[in-house]
């Protein structure tokens, strides 16, 4: 039985915990960024990349809008860009949430097409569900750690209709096999979002669990936005900043899991203020849902413990607070009833005090 006294940063270390909102690329820590920058740089002295310590440098976690999303585009996803290295930053991002003990996590990744390594957006795919599996097989064997991972993939929003389709098939085609829902993500100042919806209806209609990007900036917040998201459905939102009270009341009332990211929001300045003005205090009594996620783990340099963390202080939580949220998490993960029989085990031996 995990023993567990005051809420301290021993206790969200040694807290099981599920993670539903992380985004494999932002996941990878600078660290392994750098390995990979070194492996290539010793193969081919010419590489023009910069060394990642140098171009995300450690502790700098101030990245707003405009200079976030280029990072991906601009830089990880060309240091990211072979089998090997897929391969093994995806190995160092699910070793990071184990180490952490997270026994459920739900990875979220952008099917990638790398022509100039002959990759296909499925052979992305695949490649990450093989280290899934391998990694899940692994606590299976040595019952030193329970994490089990399940993969969603995400359509971005400067995608057109016709690549969201493709996305979409990537994963029906793997639902059963690792894949258990659809996201839409990507810098939130882009895109129509309304062309997406009969992509994300064929994924309702699949069974997908569906979780969307829901007003992270007062860009995305239009009512029409937010009334054309929750048209298509969702089982959960992630972020839900910019939220007027009516709309609230109806993420209420359809009883729709929000994944609220604390770091992220106050670093990249998404919301006002700091920690204990963010909107986790609102949603936590709200009666839904509410997951303490780290959205981008490599980026903003908070492990989920840390959110809890700063949940906990923040929020003054009790070990009781802690036990309601945690038990409302495992009701709105896309896995399916025996992974769900497995979490609620998990935290009914917790020893809550
Ligand atoms: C601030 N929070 C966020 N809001 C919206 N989209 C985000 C995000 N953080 C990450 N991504 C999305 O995830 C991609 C990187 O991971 P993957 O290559 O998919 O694994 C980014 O390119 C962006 O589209």
């Amino acid at each position: 039985m995990t023993s567990l006294s005051v809420v301290d940063t021993e206790l969200t270390h040694a807290l099981p915990k599920i993670e539903l909102h992380a985004h494999l690329t932002g996941s990878i820590s600078r660290h392994c960024l750098h390995q990979v920058w070194q492996k290539k740089k010793s193969r081919d002295p010419d590489l023009a990349l910069e060394d990642p310590l140098v171009t995300i440098p450690p502790g700098k976690v101030d990245f707003n809008v405009k200079t976030f999303f280029p990072l991906f585009s601009s830089y990880i996803y060309h240091l990211c860009d072979d089998l090997q290295s897929i391969i093994y930053t995806t190995e160092s991002v699910l070793q990071s949430f184990r180490e952490d003990n997270v026994v459920y996590l739900e990875l979220r990744t952008t099917p990638r097409a790398i022509p100039s390594n002959s990759i296909t957006e499925a052979q992305y795919v695949d490649v990450i569900l093989h280290c899934i599996t391998v990694s899940n097989n692994i606590n299976e064997c040595t019952h030193t750690s329970t994490m089990q991972t399940n993969l969603i993939l995400s359509v971005d929003r400067r995608n057109t209709l016709e690549e969201a389709y493709k996305v979409i098939d990537l994963a029906i085609v793997r639902k059963g096999k690792g894949v258990v829902g659809v996201d839409l993500c990507g810098n939130p100042e882009k895109g129509d979002i309304a062309i997406f919806r009969p992509a994300f209806e064929r994924a309702k209609e699949a069974g997908l669990g569906i979780t969307l990007h829901f007003a992270e900036t007062r860009a995305s917040a239009t009512e029409d936005e937010l009334r054309e998201l929750l048209s298509w459905r969702p089982d959960r939102l992630g972020h839900v900043i910019h939220v007027n009270d009516d709309l609230r009341r109806e993420i209420v009332k359809r009883n729709i899991g929000v994944e609220l990211c604390l770091s992220c929001n106050v670093h990249a300045k998404l919301t006002e203020g700091s920690f204990e003005d963010h909107h986790f205090g609102w949603w936590k009594e709200s009666g839904v849902g509410v997951a303490i996620c780290t959205d981008d783990v490599g980026i903003f340099e908070s492990p989920i413990s840390n959110e809890y963390q700063l949940a906990a202080t923040h929020f003054h939580l009790s070990k009781v607070d802690l036990k309601k949220i945690c038990e409302s998490i495992v009701d709105i993960t896309f896995a399916n009833e025996r992974e769900k029989f497995r979490l609620r085990s998990i935290y009914s031996n917790v020893d809550w005090g």
